[in-house]
């Protein structure tokens, strides 16, 4: 892994209608980092995905990926330059098995007429075979996406982005809904992940965060309010305040 910061969020702020959902938020990601994103409810953190990714538009800052600004380039120039998004709400084929949904996937890489002309070829079986199996679903291959457990569907969705073969991918509430077992294989396919890809995770599930998190970064009112391991988190008064009246931070 390298000491290099890959993104960095430099003052955004955005309001709507006068709110200011973000406020001169600054965040430093390395390349290959794991950093889980917390905070309680409208603290800005989906707002702060949606920036970064070129869904809403700053009205303040900058967002500098690689070294470059990405704030002025649109949601799919962000995607080519290697960015990717999961939603809360998968977006898969329902009607499509995970191989089908896989080859799409794959096929909608940069250079699209390139892989639609080795569409099929050995090395795309491969490479959604080794996705599939990244993801722990080379058993259900042949499944129609519509017949995964709820989990399963999750990890469809993130081999999907994966098939982009992102740098960095962006995570909100991954783990939502999800069995406490399936969360946790999700933590080990995160711990999986990291080093190769620079994960940034919105995640209200402490448990899980423990699990996975290397730093982790706390907003509270569009602003970030600390930043540290689990255990400086944990301790840290302000973020306890900030999370009074939502249960405290391990029912966030
Ligand atoms: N498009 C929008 N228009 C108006 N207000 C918005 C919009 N998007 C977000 N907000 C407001 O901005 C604040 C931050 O919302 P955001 O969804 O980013 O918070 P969050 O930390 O992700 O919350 P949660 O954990 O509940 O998902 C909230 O008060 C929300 O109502």
């Amino acid at each position: 892994m390298t000491t290099e910061n890959q993104l960095v969020v430099e003052n955004a702020s955005v309001s709507f209608s006068g709110f200011r959902a973000v406020s001169d938020l600054c965040l430093k990601v390395r390349a290959g980092e794991l950093r889980c994103l917390i905070g309680p409810n409208g603290a800005g953190k989906t707002t702060a995905l949606d920036l970064i990714c070129g869904k809403t538009r700053l009205s303040g800052g900058e967002i500098v990926f690689k070294g470059k600004p990405i704030h002025r380039l649109s949601e799919h120039a962000i995607a080519r330059a290697g960015i990717g998004r999961k939603f809360q709400v998968p977006s898969v084929f329902r009607a499509l098995s995970v191989r089908d949904n896989l080859h799409i996937g794959h096929s909608r890489k940069p250079g699209v007429l390139a892989n639609l002309a080795t569409f099929g070829q050995s090395g795309d079986t491969e490479d959604i075979e080794r996705l599939a199996e990244l993801v722990g679903l080379e058993d259900e291959l042949d499944t129609p996406a519509a017949h995964l457990s709820h989990g399963q569907t999750q990890w469809l969705e993130i081999a999907l982005i994966l098939a982009q073969d992102p740098s960095l991918i962006l995570m909100d509430e991954p783990t939502a809904g999800m069995t406490a077992q399936e969360t946790k294989k999700t933590a080990q396919l995160f711990t999986r992940l990291g080093g190769r890809h620079t994960l940034i995770v919105v995640e209200h599930d402490m448990g899980f965060v423990r699990d996975i998190a290397q730093t982790i970064s706390v907003m509270h009112q569009g602003k970030l309010l600390a930043e540290g391991s689990i255990t400086d988190i944990e301790s840290n008064q302000a973020v306890r305040d900030a999370y009074l009246g939502s249960g405290g931070i391990g029912h966030a």
